[in-house]
């Protein structure tokens, strides 16, 4: 399989050396030249996988200069850090399926993705004898599955990048008690925007990039999609096994727009109406819902909510769909990736059928969510947290009589411990991992919202 950049400006590269480039050098986003397809029969027979195998079908149609037995040696070791058989199980509660991805070691979606990359960087640095330094930016859970994937491998350092105050506790200790050598917990003076485009200033400058051998395990990294269209296939497995109705709808809680992004990349990969609609859920911080009901992609100002790791304006995976609305036109997606970097804003109103049929959207105030994390504990007993209640509230808004629901469940509540025990009235049960958390020592920098001063610090504190 070849990969291309979405501004067309690279010469197809292959799979392991789109996973060292990350961002594409000239700027652009990874993706496949082709997105395979499954047949029925295919589809059908992968029934009785497990977790393991089905992600062995999938990531194999994507990747072909990795040996089949390292790929499963790889995978294997992956899931084996998260305490569910199931990996990614799916639980059916008040009418809805409820899909929880927060069964790794650092209670969050990203994990499954984040485990599969950490150890994928390891074989390829051992093949090749290299180092990498990887940057990244995180508004709450990229950072401490990044860290909890590599922290303590030899060829590794990493260095991440957080708002400073803007995420939960929690997540803050998760991410700064790793004091192993090679982490690099740098708090910025600013929003995630601001940490996510200093990341990709970082990028763009090639020949620093190439000096310092840089990293990314951001979804800019085509390896954290890839992962992720694992679970979506493995739920319309699961469901269709259950249900009479074959096809199945999503329910997403949106950011960066990768996660949703890899439900697309599902749908397109398998046989047709198996996923019939994804429904992109927002915070308050909606430029995205409103792209999706109106054409009108602006930014806004970056809100604080209750679902931080949600506080995203300007989606980094927003450019990979662009390519495919644009029919793969690469020159059209550069020139509308350049008047949004310019403008702030981009109107795709000529788009607006194609969009209404690839998603439905909705818009979930913080009021909304706070009475859906009530709402489903009273009535239910099961407690969401709130960026799986954004999601759940936009299922129960925009789902269709007779098709399955399933809401991805993006993080354990005991991540946001605060909002969720005022909602449920209840104390929460803290997960093993989170034990004593609080007490625990942390090493963390603070440090100016400026690309000079972190490719400083990156360069002085960098693997050779
Ligand atoms: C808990 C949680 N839910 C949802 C999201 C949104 O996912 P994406 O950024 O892939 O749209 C994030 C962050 O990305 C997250 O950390
Ligand atoms: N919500 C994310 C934001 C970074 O997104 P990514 O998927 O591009 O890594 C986070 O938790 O950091």
């Amino acid at each position: 399989m070849q990969y291309l950049s979405t501004r067309g400006g690279i010469s197809p590269i292959s799979f392991t050396q789109g996973v060292m480039m990350g961002l594409a050098e000239d700027g652009g986003l990874l993706l496949p030249r082709t997105i395979p397809r499954v047949g029925g029969e295919t589809f059908a027979s992968w029934h009785e996988l497990s977790y393991t195998e089905l992600a062995f079908e999938i990531l194999s149609r994507f990747i072909d200069d990795i040996p089949a037995s390292d790929l499963r040696d790889i995978i294997n070791k992956s899931y084996a850090s998260f305490n569910h058989q199931d990996v990614t199980p799916l639980i059916h509660q008040g009418g809805l399926h409820i899909l929880e991805l927060f069964h790794g070691p650092t209670l969050a979606f990203k994990d499954v993705a984040l485990q599969f990359l950490g150890n994928l960087f390891e074989y390829l640095l051992q093949k090749s004898g290299e180092v990498l330094n990887i940057v990244g930016a995180t508004s709450g859970d990229t950072g401490s599955a990044a860290i909890y994937g590599v922290r303590g491998k030899s060829r590794i350092n990493i260095f991440i990048l957080h708002p400073k105050g803007r995420v939960s506790p929690v997540q803050e200790k998760q991410m700064t008690t790793v004091l192993d050598d090679n982490v690099f917990n740098l708090a910025i003076e600013g929003s995630f925007d601001d940490g996510q485009a200093i990341v990709k200033k970082i990028f763009n400058d090639v020949e620093f990039k190439n000096r310092y051998r840089l990293g990314a395990i951001n979804s800019i990294n085509w390896a954290r999609v890839l992962a992720q269209v694992v679970y979506y296939v493995h739920s319309c497995i699961h469901v269709s096994s259950h249900e009479k109705d074959s096809s199945v709808d999503f329910a997403i809680p949106t950011g960066n727009f990768g996660d949703i992004f890899a439900g697309y990349i599902a749908k397109k990969m398998l046989p047709p109406g198996t996923i019939r609609q994804l429904v992109l859920a927002t915070n308050d911080n909606d430029i995205l819902s409103r792209f999706v009901n109106s054409g009108d992609y602006s930014l806004g100002e970056v809100r604080a909510t209750t679902s931080p790791s949600m506080d995203i304006q300007a989606a980094s995976n927003f450019e990979r769909y662009l390519y495919y609305l644009t029919d793969s036109d690469t020159a059209k997606t550069r020139d509308l990736m350049e008047q949004f970097s310019a403008t702030g804003k981009i109107d795709l109103k000529s788009h607006l059928d194609q969009v209404k049929r690839d998603f439905a959207a909705a818009a979930v105030t913080e009021q909304e969510v706070f009475d859906t994390i009530r709402t489903f504990y009273t009535e239910h007993g099961y407690v969401l947290d709130p960026h799986t209640a954004v999601g759940v509230k936009a299922a129960l808004q925009l789902r269709t009589a007779g098709v399955p629901m399933v809401c991805l469940a993006t993080a354990h509540p005991a991540k946001f411990g605060e909002v969720v025990e005022s909602a449920t009235g209840q104390p929460m049960v803290f997960p093993e991992p989170l034990q004593g958390i609080g007490d625990k020592q942390s090493r963390c920098q603070t440090i100016a919202a400026n690309v000079a001063e972190i490719q400083t610090f990156v360069a002085n504190n960098s693997l050779t």
